[in-house]
């Protein structure tokens, strides 16, 4: 029997190519630029799968695709990929849910310890040479850490595992926004469910964690960020756009709070201009929420099962279902 054909827009670990190779044949993408549009529904209209990472795909894109059943991106967000579109024309668009949680939640916290003991703004200090007595002046001191309030935005399955380290490593209060109440959360953590507004007045430290959606795009603006506290830190791992980062730099330039501790931007690579840059309290990090090396070939085989799942005509394991 003919296997399969899937299409990798990258490159996958060498195990994961392995598996692939044993349940389809494939064609891996090469060239620095990534494909076309056109290029692209010309390459699925050959595909019973495709692994699309670093693209997107909706409706438009796969409509004349009669071979194509899966759709799979490794990564947990699939926020450029339109699920329902998909599902039009029996397209499965899958993700890489709970094999990141924990390596999300731990750079999570490394943010929340830089932006509140202002280790990013200081290290470049000493890399600077300007290690000096001013250097451990009170206007340089930062903020605690532990047994102060975190406030979490999008309880869900990394949420959890940060407000789990805020708890019991750093014994915290815990007060989340969520859309529905999380009651083993409540009860484990003491977590306290309440409105957005009492979280932003309440929280020392807020953390977004919410996906990507209309609902949330923009879920901080001027407006909530004046209810900050003025020695709030704001910590992002969740995408860009949910913040409005003109608004926040114009809280972190007039010190509304005390700073921002950021893995994603409305726009990534952030450009060499951007105001962030100049700014000194904030610590930036360039979209490495995942980025381990263990973590990354988990994502990639669970995003290849689920791939050749598809292509085998079954139903994968992470299918969205939006
Ligand atoms: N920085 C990174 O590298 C990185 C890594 C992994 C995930 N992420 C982002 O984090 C997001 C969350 O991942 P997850 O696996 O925890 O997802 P999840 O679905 O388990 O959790 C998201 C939570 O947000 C809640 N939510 C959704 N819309 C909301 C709204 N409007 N108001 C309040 N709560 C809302 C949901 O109820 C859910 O509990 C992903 O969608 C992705 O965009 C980023
Ligand atoms: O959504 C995800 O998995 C991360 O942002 C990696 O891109």
């Amino acid at each position: 029997m003919n296997k399969p054909h899937v299409f990798l827009a990258q490159s996958v670990p060498d195990s994961v190519l392995s598996y692939i190779a044993d349940h389809c044949d494939y064609t891996i993408w090469d060239k620095d630029e990534k494909p076309t549009t056109e290029q692209l529904k010309e390459i699925l209209r050959h595909s019973d799968g495709a692994l699309l990472t670093s693209l997107s795909a909706d409706e438009e894109l796969v409509k004349n695709c009669e071979r194509l059943k899966v759709i799979s991106t490794a990564t947990v967000g699939y926020d450029r990929f339109d699920p329902i579109g998909l599902a039009k024309h029996n397209v499965y668009l899958t993700n890489t849910p709970y094999v990141l949680d924990e390596t999300v939640a731990d750079l999570l916290f490394g943010l929340i310890l830089s932006g509140s003991r202002r280790i990013a703004e200081l290290h470049k200090e000493v890399i600077d040479g300007n290690w000096t007595d001013k250097t451990t002046q009170p206007s340089l001191y930062g903020q605690d850490v532990y047994k102060k309030t975190l406030g979490i935005i999008g309880m869900g399955r990394i949420g959890e595992k940060v407000v789990h380290r805020a708890k019991e490593g750093f014994n915290m209060s815990v007060l989340y926004h969520n859309r529905s109440a999380r009651p083993e959360a409540e009860e484990r953590y003491g977590a306290k469910k309440v409105e957005l507004d009492t979280l932003l007045e309440e929280s020392d430290i807020v953390v977004l964690m919410v996906p990507l959606t209309e609902e949330t795009t923009h879920l901080i603006g001027k407006e909530e960020l004046s209810k900050m506290k003025q020695t709030a830190l704001l910590v992002n791992g969740a995408r860009g756009p949910v913040i409005d980062e003109k608004a926040l730099i114009e809280a972190l330039t007039t010190n509304e709070i005390f700073g921002a501790a950021l893995d994603v931007f409305e726009q990534e690579p952030l450009p060499s201009n951007h105001p962030f840059l100049s700014l000194k309290n904030v610590t930036l990090t360039p979209h490495i929420g995942s980025a381990t090396a263990a973590t990354r070939e988990a994502m990639a085989m669970r995003a290849a099962e689920n791939l050749v799942a598809g292509a085998l005509g079954k139903t994968p394991v992470d299918v969205v279902k939006k």
